[in-house]
């Protein structure tokens, strides 16, 4: 492993701010990204554009093969094939696909490669539910965040509002503690925290403050 380029695992549920977080780092690292839940997006949204089924596994994972995926990380822009998909990905419904298709084996196994070709010198930050446990197991860096389902509902009612969409706290409350159990309770690749990940509670913290931990963790681990 020591001779490939190193890693940085940043996991955890829905709106504790790996995406904000794990961004930053790889900007200030000037390393490598990886949006993994965006793959999982990706494939619930090409399953519902096509009228595939999110149960059937075999025709997912043969939608999972062969995404035709363009990520432009400086405008942060995705496109499926020709079609830019940047927006339509990140509705509640793609969300809630995306965590139903997750939980298919047959789903996961399709992207595992995928992931791992992200990987490339001087290094790469992962952000997903199982980049420090399945994905890059041995990653240099694993850490683990976390925030109260309450906060993390606050965080999602502030995005929305910020797009013009209206929404209830307690709504989304509801909708985060039941993905949060469909991520936590499959038999594959559930959310848990890998054994050797530092687990950082962002409840309390600003996103400034939360990014400066996590930096404190990266630097103390790679010893940079
Ligand atoms: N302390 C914090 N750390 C990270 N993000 C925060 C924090 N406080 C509020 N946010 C906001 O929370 C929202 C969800 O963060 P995001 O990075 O998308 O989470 P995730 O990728 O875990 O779903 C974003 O709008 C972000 O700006
Ligand atoms: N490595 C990953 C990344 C995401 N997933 C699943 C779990 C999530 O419910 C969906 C969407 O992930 P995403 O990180 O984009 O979602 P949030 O922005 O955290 O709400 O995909 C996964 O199972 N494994």
């Amino acid at each position: 492993m020591s001779d490939q380029a190193p890693v940085v695992a940043v996991d955890g549920p829905s709106g504790s701010g790996k995406g904000t977080v794990s961004r930053a780092l790889a900007t200030r690292l000037g390393w490598h990204f990886l949006d993994s839940g965006a793959l999982y997006r990706l494939v619930a949204h090409a399953a519902l554009d096509r009228g595939v089924a999110l149960d059937d596994e075999a025709g997912l994972a043969d939608l999972a093969r062969h995404l035709e995926v363009r990520f432009d990380t400086d405008s942060d822009r995705i496109w499926l094939g020709d079609e830019e998909v940047s927006l339509a990905i990140r509705s509640e419904a793609a969300g809630d696909a995306a965590s139903r298709v997750a939980a298919l084996p047959g789903v996961r196994e399709a992207l595992l490669q995928l992931q791992r070709d992200f990987r490339a010198a001087p290094g790469l930050v992962a952000d997903g539910r199982d980049m420090g446990s399945v994905v890059f197991p041995a990653a240099e860096v694993k850490i683990f965040l976390t925030a109260s389902a309450g906060e993390r509902a606050r965080r999602r009612y502030n995005q929305l509002k910020e797009k013009g969409i209206e929404a209830d706290i307690a709504e989304l409350v509801a909708a985060i503690e039941a993905r949060d159990k469909r991520d936590m309770e499959r038999p594959v690749a559930p959310l848990k925290p890998a054994e050797d990940a530092v687990e950082l509670d962002t409840s309390g913290l600003d996103i400034e403050g939360s990014i400066a931990a996590a930096l404190g963790i990266v630097r103390g681990r790679l010893g940079a």
